[in-house]
């Protein structure tokens, strides 16, 4: 079995939002989940581990459904980190840790005191009283400390510095040094992905736009810069968005080749971002921009 997670036609609705998606993660790698605010990445993870009920379609996690008989040797594989963590801000770390580890079969003290450590982070500190950075990194500690096979973590980096979303990724790097070990990430901040993904995944209001390799998905798509009388409606429909300035163009295209020997002369091309193509596809949604 290469696929770790498989989702199949899942839906979901709520009063002004529907979600429709599938797609699936491959074992071994780090697969980025990213789309812009309210697109619904959260709605997703939600419905994937049973947090949200979702209205149809199949989820299949280590190549089983979630059900009453399987949950517990699912979530035993399964780590877990939130944006806003689901803790109770009046406890100390160790009052919180002792109600979440007995959750675990294989919960493993050694680990979580490891992190502890490493993170500089007192057990007899409350939750309330830390930084949103800090309680990050206990959120980390709590969900890398039953050694889980699949690490999924909802926006983990939103409002946190860079210095953290850099530990962050070390720690991501570090974990995937076991090749059976998969990470599923939501981010709207896609810079954090440049280095550590292998796999992205577009969502956009409730749909996937694309499920692909990272280094495929750059190299195919190209941000080209020109002067406005070279375009015409052929090559237009080939730009994803395109920014009609009064004398030049630019634009993000996943046809970069064949623009290119269309336009062979007087163009420049550029290697876009993931944000750019991110950003590309949601604008594209709002037909050409004339500045
Ligand atoms: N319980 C709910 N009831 C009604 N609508 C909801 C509910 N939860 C989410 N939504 C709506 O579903 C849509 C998707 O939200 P979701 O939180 O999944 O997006 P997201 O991509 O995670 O966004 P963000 O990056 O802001 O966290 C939003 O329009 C939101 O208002």
């Amino acid at each position: 079995m290469s696929k770790v997670l498989e989702v199949i036609d899942l839906k979901k609705n709520y009063k002004y939002f529907n979600l429709n998606v599938s797609f699936s993660l491959k074992i071994g790698k780090i697969t980025g989940f990213i789309g812009i605010n309210g697109s619904g990445k959260t709605t997703t993870i939600k419905s994937i581990l049973g947090l949200a009920l979702k209205d149809s379609g199949i989820i299949k996690i280590f190549g089983k459904e979630l059900n009453e008989k399987t949950e517990r040797e699912i979530k035993n594989r399964i780590g877990v980190v939130f944006d806003e963590g689901y803790f109770y801000e009046n406890l100390t770390l160790k009052e919180m840790k002792d109600i979440i580890s007995p959750a675990y079969t294989n919960w493993d003290e050694s680990i979580f005191e490891e992190y502890m450590k490493r993170f500089n982070l007192r057990i007899d500190q409350k939750i309330g009283n830390m930084s949103k950075g800090m309680k990050m990194k206990y959120s980390i500690a709590l969900a890398l400390s039953h050694e889980p096979d699949l690490l999924i973590m909802d926006e983990p980096t939103s409002g946190l510095d860079p210095l953290i979303r850099h530990e962050l990724m070390e720690i991501l790097l570090e974990f995937m040094k076991n090749k059976n070990k998969s990470v599923f990430f939501s981010t709207h901040i896609t810079s954090d992905l440049d280095k550590v993904a292998d796999d992205l995944i577009l969502i956009n209001k409730g749909k996937i736009v694309f499920c692909e390799n990272k280094n495929e998905l750059l190299d195919r798509y190209a941000i080209i810069k020109g002067p406005k009388e070279i375009i015409d409606s052929k090559i237009k429909s080939m730009f994803l968005s395109l920014k009609i300035r009064e004398k030049s163009f630019e634009g993000i295209t996943d046809e970069k080749n064949k623009i290119i020997n269309m336009l062979s002369k007087n163009i420049k091309i550029e290697k876009p971002t993931i944000e750019n193509i991110m950003l590309g596809h949601i604008e594209g949604d709002k037909n050409e921009i004339n500045i």
